[in-house]
């Protein structure tokens, strides 16, 4: 039995587990869940993920839910495959885990309220809140000052090539990009390199391509 993920082209956290796949160039089955509709909420979809979530990751009998768990796993699992995503050195490793617990604690937070108000809000036909964009881009430019320090000594967050660290922040800032908050980016000239050479992968243009299907 092969890789099966269940999830939505358009979900950020879909996006993560499919980037991981095509840097590992795994192939997989995309088992598409109808957000809209609330298919995640359904007692079947309860049995794979019991939040009512996507993304699933199915890899023979495990069963898997958490975005960033399943890439982590995917990392090790599949490390000889592809792009090496994770190092075997622990304290080269320690430090790509700073920049992925990094990527969790204090971007996402931001990143994704942000796309939920300016991205998903328009989409969806509900109205953004001007005052709650205001408050988190406040605290996203905080969270990018950081990074530009990092990134004007480091080619990548995690250290001279691209890991899982970069690669898992690549869905929120493909949505941001596109919304008014690119300003913070352009503002920052390390950032702004290293979002357009994260979002430049070939294996990143895949992800982009199943969102045009
Ligand atoms: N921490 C979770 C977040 C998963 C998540 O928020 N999924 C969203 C789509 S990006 C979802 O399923 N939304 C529908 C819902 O919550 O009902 C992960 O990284 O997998």
């Amino acid at each position: 039995m092969g890789i099966k993920v269940h999830g939505n082209p358009f979900s950020a956290a879909t996006q993560r587990v499919l980037g991981t796949l095509a840097e590992k160039g795994l192939e997989y089955e995309l088992v598409i869940i109808d957000l809209g509709s609330g298919q995640q909420k359904t007692e079947a979809f309860l049995k794979l993920h019991p939040f009512g979530q996507v993304p699933v990751l199915e890899d023979g009998d495990l069963k898997l839910f958490e975005s960033r768990a399943i890439s982590q796993y995917l990392a090790h699992t599949y490390a000889d495959k592809g792009t090496p995503l994770i190092n075997h050195d622990p304290k080269k490793m320690a430090i790509i885990s700073v920049w992925t617990e990094v990527e969790a604690l204090r971007f996402d937070p931001e990143a994704s309220k942000l796309n939920y108000e300016l991205v998903i809000k328009p989409i969806i036909g509900q109205t953004t809140n001007e005052a709650i964009v205001e408050q988190h881009e406040g605290k996203l430019a905080e969270v990018l000052d950081v990074y530009e320090t990092r990134l004007a000594q480091s080619k990548y967050l995690g250290g001279d090539s691209f890991t899982l660290a970069d690669l898992l922040h690549t869905p929120a800032i493909n949505y941001l990009i596109g919304s008014k908050i690119k300003t913070l980016f352009d503002a920052r000239p390390h950032v702004s390199a290293w979002s357009a050479d994260i979002l430049a992968r070939p294996a990143w243009q895949k992800v982009v391509a199943l969102m045009k299907h």
